[in-house]
């Protein structure tokens, strides 16, 4: 089953899709859901669990191990690709400590800004696109990857291992040319794109599904501005699935065919 990245721009609702989608796809097999935002801290407390106890790269000795393969790789030693894994490998395969909660919904962090002044991103995006170039999922098994706000991951290569490109617009101009420019890099890459509208109502979805069809991006599915979120938001609790699981029904199944 597909590997899905979700993008968009700040705010518009990525993390919130990524969970609904989780609690959707648990019902019919295992979700592996995958943080690849560096910055934000909330998704397990969204998806109502613990956060693992370290990090991908904690496991794999931490940002300064991590760059330093990184440099040796980019000064050529090892070959033109950083080898963080050299073999295939199933979400079941990854180390207790570093994944959270139990089947149908697991969760893995990539790494964090942990420090002030600790560098750049770069050696989570490196080993972000290898994870996930090396994670072999079953038929009934999905991966679902949060990412930060922008098209930046799209620049480090994460696409290469994912199936699926999964835009968020909310009612906004900023969204639209977002999503138009996630669909070129994904077409660059091979991949399809869809978009979820979302925090709408019905004079807002209209208004984005024309603005979208005129730039040829299809419409894969919808959340309404959905005061239970909010709340939900605002009190530091799960994400409910209930009020929306009509509509990410709907979803899943243009995921799955
Ligand atoms: N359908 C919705 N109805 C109401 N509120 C929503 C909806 N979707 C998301 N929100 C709210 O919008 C805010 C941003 O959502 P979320 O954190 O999922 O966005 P994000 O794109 O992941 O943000 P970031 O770019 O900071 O990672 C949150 O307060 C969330 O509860």
């Amino acid at each position: 089953m597909p590997k899905v990245i979700v993008c968009g721009r700040g705010g518009s609702g990525k993390s919130t899709l990524v969970v609904l989608l989780a609690k959707a796809l648990a019902e019919r097999g295992k979700v592996l859901v995958v943080d690849a935002d560096e910055s934000n801290l909330g998704l397990p407390q969204m998806l109502g669990q613990e956060a693992p106890a370290k990090t991908l790269m904690g496991c794999l000795g931490g940002k300064k191990a991590v760059r330093e393969r990184l440099k040796a790789a980019l000064r050529g030693e090892g070959g033109e690709k950083v080898a963080f894994f050299t073999e295939s490998f199933t979400p079941d395969d990854l180390p207790d400590e570093c994944v959270s909660g139990k089947w149908p919904v697991k969760f893995l962090r990539v790494g964090k800004i942990e420090h002030s002044m600790e560098g750049c991103a770069c050696p989570m995006g490196a080993l972000a696109r290898s994870f996930l170039k090396h994670l072999q999922t079953g038929s009934e098994e999905w991966v679902l990857v949060d990412t930060e706000a922008g098209v930046e991951h799209f620049g480090r290569g994460l696409l290469e291992g994912v199936d699926l490109v999964l835009g968020v617009v909310d009612p906004s101009y900023e969204a639209v040319l977002l999503a138009e420019r996630a669909r070129a890099l994904t077409a660059e890459a091979g991949k399809k794109f869809g978009v979820v509208l979302n925090k709408v109502s019905e004079e807002t979805e209209a208004f984005l599904r024309q603005e979208l069809s005129a730039r040829g991006i299809e419409v894969w599915g919808v959340l309404k501005l959905d005061t239970d979120i909010m709340r939900a938001n605002l009190k530091g609790e799960p994400v409910p699935l209930e009020g929306t699981r009509r509509q990410m029904e709907t979803l899943v199944t243009k995921l799955i065919t």
